[in-house]
């Protein structure tokens, strides 16, 4: 059966309140879709012809607590089932040796003799990768090979969606990672990442928060994709959590609270060498702490 979705952007204040006509309405076929750390939202409907994506549109436009940002786009989804149409968004892609590829690409996709495959499902948990705020953390992550013996080094991913992250250092030889994340099905994810992977038993993966997942945890590469004022909040957990000599990679920062967030660490951390980088509207920053 051929699906069509249609979706526009709502401004991000009446997300709560859009939600709860959708809910008091008891309408079907629409969703909300929020990016927390870009703050942005969406209203997303997916029917069964392109004259109904239509003609739902208008009767639930008049009800929306507030106007939508843009007139709605309206593509259609192919023949698939609508609980799978995240995978339409996912893309693999590579960078240096390591390959991220969607699982269900696994029997077509041409891997170069020598290089490194991540199959992964994210499902409903965030880190395909094709967002700036994972790719900073990746490429940062190769940017550090070589800066310890891997096989030693322990590494804590905070925050760990699909797992990618932390799946990613095990693929790239470090023998000691950790990852939790406080929603237990992006837990759930990250384990059958895992074991999509044959990575099972090589990385810890577990439910907890900044306080709980942090204390009593040092790692020479802690790693944190979480939107900027959490991470400000918990700098004092994230910054204890490295070793001397240790990293620390945040992301998840928009370009413009790049400034904030370094003044935030640096004051908590001083002495450390600190530097950042942009791609696109997203930020790192870089935290080295002395030996
Ligand atoms: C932007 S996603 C990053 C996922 C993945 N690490 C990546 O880089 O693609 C942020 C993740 O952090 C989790 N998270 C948010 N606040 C948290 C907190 N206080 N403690 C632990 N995890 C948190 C969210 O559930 C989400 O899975």
């Amino acid at each position: 059966m051929e699906l069509f979705e249609i979706k526009a952007e709502i401004p991000v204040f009446a997300a709560d309140e859009t939600d709860n006509v959708l809910l008091e309405l008891g309408v079907e076929g629409w969703s909300l879709l929020e990016d927390a750390i870009a703050k942005r939202a969406w209203i997303v409907g997916v029917f069964t012809s392109a004259e109904e994506a239509d003609t739902r549109w208008e009767e639930l436009r008049p009800m929306l607590p507030a106007e939508p940002l843009s007139e709605p786009e309206r593509r259609a989804l192919g023949d698939r089932d609508w609980k799978d149409s995240y995978k339409a968004h996912f893309k693999a892609w590579k960078f240096g040796r390591l390959h991220w590829v969607p699982i269900w690409e696994r029997e077509a996709y041409a891997l170069p003799a020598g290089e490194v495959a991540i199959w992964l499902d994210p499902g409903l948990a965030f880190g395909t990768g094709n967002h700036e705020t994972t790719r900073l953390c990746i490429e940062r992550l190769i940017a550090l090979e070589g800066k310890s013996a891997k096989s030693m080094a322990r590494v804590i991913d905070a925050g760990c969606g699909s797992g990618i992250l932390a799946l990613s250092a095990a693929k790239l030889g470090y023998g000691n990672v950790e990852a939790f994340d406080n929603d237990p099905e992006a837990v759930r994810v990250s384990e059958e990442n895992a074991a999509m992977n044959g990575a099972a038993g090589a990385v810890k993966f577990f439910t907890g928060d900044l306080v709980s997942g942090l204390a009593g945890r040092q790692a020479e590469i802690v790693l944190a994709n979480i939107q900027a004022d959490v991470l400000m909040r918990f700098a004092k957990e994230l910054i204890g959590a490295v070793a001397p000599g240790g990293a620390l990679i945040l992301s998840g920062i928009l370009a413009h609270e790049n400034e904030q967030v370094r003044a935030a660490f640096v004051a908590a951390a001083p002495g450390w060498t600190v530097e950042a980088r942009t791609m696109g509207e997203w930020s790192d920053v870089l935290l080295v702490r002395p030996v």
